[in-house]
């Protein structure tokens, strides 16, 4: 995308902008737990954070490593401008919300998970909240699925550009596709569908 002329926050504002809109139109207001991993993944939970709020949920952020990138920090800062609180007990937050997004990993993930994201998908594999996860479910193998059984079980899927192949082992009700953003020629090869209207996310199952 780079070559086409994107930046990664202009890319990450639409991935987020996405997500939300994909929780907005299958569930209704609430509290929302958003679960913040160190990379980009966690970057698109951030920005999903924000127009989640807008839509009238009340988000707050899990966001046990926080990196410094200035990317990161600035996202986070537009979270706190909007009053969405950081929180340390997840196992508390958990009890008390509607449902969870997993912004913990996406497809850069590889191997064992390490701590802390281990005790983080510990508790999250436990609960009976709806998870929705972002492009990949956080501890699944990109293109293997969760093989290994240390992966989450998200009742939504949002594939951001384009589905992943491991998004062939999602069992959950919802798998819907966002990041309205890629140009025609790259679109066709990679047989995105058509999003309705304006829509910033279109359903696939
Ligand atoms: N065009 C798009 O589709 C866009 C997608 N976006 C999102 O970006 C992620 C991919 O982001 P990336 O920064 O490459 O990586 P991740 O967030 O998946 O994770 C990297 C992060 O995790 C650490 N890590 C990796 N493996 C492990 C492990 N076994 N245990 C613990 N930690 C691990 C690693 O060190 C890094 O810190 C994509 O999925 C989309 O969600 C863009 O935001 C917008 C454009
Ligand atoms: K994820």
């Amino acid at each position: 995308m780079a070559k086409h002329g994107y930046t990664i926050e202009q890319l990450m504002e639409l991935a987020g902008l996405s997500v939300a809109a994909s929780i907005a139109s299958e569930y209704p207001k609430g509290r929302v737990v958003i679960c913040v991993g160190p990379g980009n993944n966690g970057g698109d939970g951030l920005v999903a954070a924000r127009h989640l709020n807008h839509f009238g949920y009340q988000p707050c952020l899990y966001y046990p490593v926080q990196p410094t990138k200035d990317l990161y920090t600035r996202l986070l800062l537009q979270c706190q401008a909007h009053g969405i609180a950081v929180v340390d007990d997840l196992a508390d937050e958990v009890n008390k919300c509607d449902i969870v997004v997993d912004a913990i990993f996406g497809f850069s993930f590889k191997g064992t998970v390490r701590a802390p994201y281990d005790e983080t998908l510990s508790i999250l594999r436990g609960i009976d909240k709806p998870i929705i996860s972002i492009d990949v479910p956080s501890g699944w193998d990109v293109e293997l699925g969760n093989p290994q059984g240390v992966g989450l079980s998200p009742d939504m899927l949002v594939s951001l550009t384009a589905p992943k192949l491991c998004a062939n082992h999602f069992a959950g009700r919802f798998h819907y596709l966002g990041g309205r953003f890629v140009p025609p020629d790259l679109a066709r090869d990679l047989d995105i569908p058509q999003y309705p209207d304006s829509s910033q996310c279109v359903r696939l199952l």
